[in-house]
């Protein structure tokens, strides 16, 4: 079969299967004459994937001696099959490999290489690379990588990034001080109606990182006008993921053409998050859950330099739980999450990512990419949107080689979710329950936070879970369960403003008009009205 029709099977074997990942193919479809192009669902290829970096050809002596000042010897196995697969050719790819294992370096060094052209330094005024990352905090991470990774080579890097000053963005790439663009798709967009930002491409390599979620964020239209502005003939296309689910394949065939090169680092004998990282599920009562997280909390909070990471599924809900159990952890509380400002933003995780211990509550704005050095354990509250989320959220702890826990505190009403997770190496964990004293502290704690936020976190907590009060068989169930969680049990006021919210009331009378779970497959709700009332239902990134 020839290659051409190689890859045309491989794209549409993405859309036909949707639970094929690119673990069953490696190196596959590259249409480039030298590589091999066979199909194969073998483990990834005997290259020799972990190579000296002072070894390495076609990179200048500068960026080895910046390799070593990192601490970098030798490249990680991602890094390895990019150097000796990628670098050495002009050719598309798409590169996966597990969360923590230094995608980010990977394809800055091909950017770098790319731009140089073999010279030792380079002097321009152009935007050579532009790196596309799905989130703030990720853009900034790559852009401090790439600050570390460039002095002597004469490459100037800056980043365009929502709640940023766009006017001096804008001087940035105009004065030529940006040779390496990092952004985020919205903003980078803006800037691109400029004719002056257009006129200073001359673009050798474009990159998305975490290329799946940024196609899946609904920017997938927006990415595809950024690359049409973007890419020239000679610009290679590079996307990069621990994960990259077949949904984006139309939008992966729109920017990376006909020729691919695939360099999977996923050996698909292995489930896709680290075995160094053991993973527990503790399951509790939906009135309990609090209760459990910050029994749960506390034991980890015991060992000798605790760095622990809670996703939330809201906002609100981050907030919350921060403030309420911070008095009752002996170790820093932080919230972080996208309605703050990007300074803040910025304060939070520079001082999270400082702290010698400490816990962040935050939504998936830190899901994807985020590398807080030694995260000593990840606790997911609720179950994560989808298996992806999950892997991801695992994936900031564990990094690098190092050790690393995973939890998940799930209700009752979400144990469904575990049988996605049938595959991992999850074990069952209980939690040694609050004493009495800590309850009286807690239940006065909770009462301390007024009950109009309570409500109000508990209103985003329908919005983004209204799955478990669906269920008509355990709706009413659900309904005083979570107002018991947040001690609004006794307080008939309270239940009043939660039903006078749309949202909320047309939740729970969907459910009384839904036939009973048990005669329905379970599905994902795709929600039509926002609880604020009527208005179509936008899908909320929280990034
Ligand atoms: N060659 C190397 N040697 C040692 N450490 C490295 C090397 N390359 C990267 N690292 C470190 O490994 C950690 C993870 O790197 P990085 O954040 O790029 O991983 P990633 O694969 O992009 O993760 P994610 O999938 O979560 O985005 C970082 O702390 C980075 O400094």
């Amino acid at each position: 079969m020839d290659e051409e029709s190689q890859l045309l099977l491989y794209v549409s074997a993405l859309k036909r299967c949707p639970s094929l990942r690119f673990q069953s193919f490696h190196r596959t479809v590259s249409t480039s004459k030298e590589a091999p192009t066979e199909t194969s669902t073998e483990t990834p290829t005997e290259t020799p994937t972990e190579v000296l970096f002072s070894e390495i050809r076609g990179i200048p002596d500068s960026l080895k001696r910046n390799l070593t000042d990192r601490g970098f010897s030798r490249t990680t196995p991602v890094q390895g099959r990019v150097i000796q697969e990628v670098l050495p050719d002009n050719e598309n790819a798409v590169v996966q490999a597990k969360t923590g294992t230094g995608k980010t370096l990977a394809f800055l060094l091909v950017a770098i290489k790319d731009m140089l052209k073999g010279k030792p330094s380079l002097h321009s005024k152009k935007i050579h690379s532009v790196i596309l990352s799905p989130t703030r905090e990720l853009a900034l991470q790559i852009f401090e990588e790439a600050k570390k990774l460039t002095p002597g080579t004469g490459i100037k890097t800056t980043f365009t990034i929502g709640g940023n000053s766009k006017m001096s963005e804008s001087n940035s790439i105009r004065k030529g001080f940006a040779n390496i663009l990092i952004a985020t798709p919205g903003r980078i967009n803006d800037h691109l109606t400029n004719p002056e930002v257009r006129n200073a491409l001359s673009v050798n390599s474009f990159v998305l990182d975490e290329a799946d979620r940024l196609m899946d964020m609904g920017f997938a239209d927006t990415i595809k006008d950024i690359h049409r502005d973007v890419a020239r003939p000679f610009t290679r296309r590079l996307c990069f993921s621990a994960t990259m689910p077949p949904k984006v394949s139309d939008v992966f065939e729109a920017i990376l053409g006909n020729k691919i090169k695939i360099v999977n680092c996923l050996d698909p004998n292995e489930p896709p998050t680290h075995e160094r990282v053991p993973q527990f599920v503790v399951k509790t009562e939906l009135d309990s859950l609090f209760h459990d997280s910050l029994a749960l909390l506390q034991e980890l909070s015991q060992q000798p330099s605790p760095r622990i990471i809670v996703f939330l599924p809201t906002i609100g809900m981050a907030d919350f739980l921060a403030d309420l159990f911070q008095s009752q952890l002996d170790i820093p509380c932080y919230a972080l999450h996208s309605r703050l400002a990007t300074g803040e933003r910025r304060r939070i995780t520079d001082k999270f990512r400082r702290a010698p211990k400490g816990i962040l509550f935050a939504t998936d704005v830190v899901a994807r990419g985020m590398d807080f050095p030694n995260i000593s354990q990840v606790v997911q509250i609720f179950s994560p949107s989808a298996v992806d989320d999950y892997i991801h959220r695992i994936g900031r702890t564990g990094r690098a080689g190092k050790s690393g826990e995973s939890y998940l505190v799930v209700p009752k009403q979400e144990q469904y979710f575990l049988r996605s997770l049938s595959e991992l190496p999850i074990q069952d964990y209980s939690v040694d329950g609050l004493s009495d004293e800590e309850i009286i502290k807690y239940n006065k704690n909770m009462q301390d936070i007024s009950s109009d936020m309570r409500i109000q976190t508990l209103k985003t907590l329908y919005a983004a879970k209204s799955q478990i009060f669906e269920d008509r068989s355990q709706t009413k169930n659900s309904n005083e369960l979570v107002l018991k969680l947040f001690g609004l049990e006794d307080e008939p006021a309270a239940k009043q403003d939660l039903m006078s919210s749309t949202y909320v009331r047309n939740i729970i009378n969907k459910s009384s008009r839904m036939p009973d779970r048990k005669n329905r497959g379970y599905r994902q709700t795709s929600f039509k009205q926002s609880f604020r009332g009527n208005k179509p239902y936008k899908r909320q990134f929280d990034f």
